[in-house]
């Protein structure tokens, strides 16, 4: 469904600079659950601007659903790292979640029902008259995921979305959006730093080096649903972490 072709990505006006993203090419199947892996500065982030149409290639394509994506498409939602940047402190929790549902145009009711049933979804039913500032930062980036999941996308980007938050928190996000992708059926590429977290979510991880490029690719066998003590118990799960550790382990640091 999502067609990553050749992508190339040289900030500034000089093409022949170094790139960020190097002839990149991978494809996400529906409904899949990709992670993606790479060390700081190896052009993950850039890669995921491009794939959302918010920043534009140097060369090469991708395409949703076989569309050419030149601008954010409308079944793609995103959830970024930094939720104190993204949800506006002006506004309550209800309308921070609905807000991108008056500009897709959906009508006020549609647009309430969609925003409460997500709120429920993230476990925050009655929080919508709170501002985002009244509630922790796990409960903010649930917030954050609750406007992507209201937005009903058929695939969902996301930048390192449970980095700042604290380890419990973290692991109780993950399994609530295990829980969201199959109930809402959606594509999920999923970039992260940690290799325990991209093993638990994941059908497949992807280990990027510098400039982004396919180092390393896996198919995580392990069975669903997953559990945070018995998953990460299981003989599969260490050995994947000593092959992506490996594959991790074996790149230059980024100049
Ligand atoms: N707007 C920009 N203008 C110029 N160079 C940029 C810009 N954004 C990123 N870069 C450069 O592109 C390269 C890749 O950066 P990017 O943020 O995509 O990496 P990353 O893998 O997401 O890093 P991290 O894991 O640390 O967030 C870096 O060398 C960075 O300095």
């Amino acid at each position: 469904m999502l067609d990553v072709s050749q992508l190339r990505k040289v900030y500034g006006p000089d093409p022949n600079a170094p790139p960020a993203v190097a002839d990149l090419s991978f494809t996400v199947a529906e409904q899949e659950f990709v992670c993606i892996l790479g060390s700081s500065g190896c052009g993950k982030s850039t890669m995921l601007r491009c794939l959302s149409g918010l920043d534009s290639p140097t060369a090469g394509e991708v395409r949703l659903r076989d569309r050419r994506v030149t601008k954010p498409p409308e079944e793609m939602a995103f959830v970024f790292q930094d939720y104190s940047r993204s949800l506006l402190p002006w506004m309550k929790v209800r309308r921070n979640v609905s807000f991108p549902l008056r500009y897709k145009g959906v009508g006020n009711r549609a647009a309430d029902d969609a925003t409460e049933e997500a709120l429920d979804a993230v476990g925050l039913a009655g929080k919508g008259d709170l501002y985002p500032w009244q509630l922790s930062g796990g409960m903010q980036q649930r917030v954050a995921i609750a406007r992507a999941l209201a937005y009903k996308p058929r695939v969902l980007l996301m930048d390192e979305p449970f980095a700042s938050v604290d380890a419990q928190t973290r692991t109780g996000l993950e399994d609530l959006l295990l829980d969201v992708w199959q109930r809402y059926e959606i594509t999920v590429l999923f970039v992260t730093h940690d290799i325990d977290e991209a093993i638990y979510l994941a059908d497949r991880v992807l280990v990027l080096r510098a400039p982004a490029q396919i180092r390393h690719s896996t198919t995580v066998p392990l069975a669903r649903p997953r559990d945070q003590l018995t998953t990460k118990q299981q003989p599969e799960f260490g050995q994947l972490r000593a092959e992506l550790f490996n594959a991790l382990d074996a790149q230059p640091a980024p100049a």
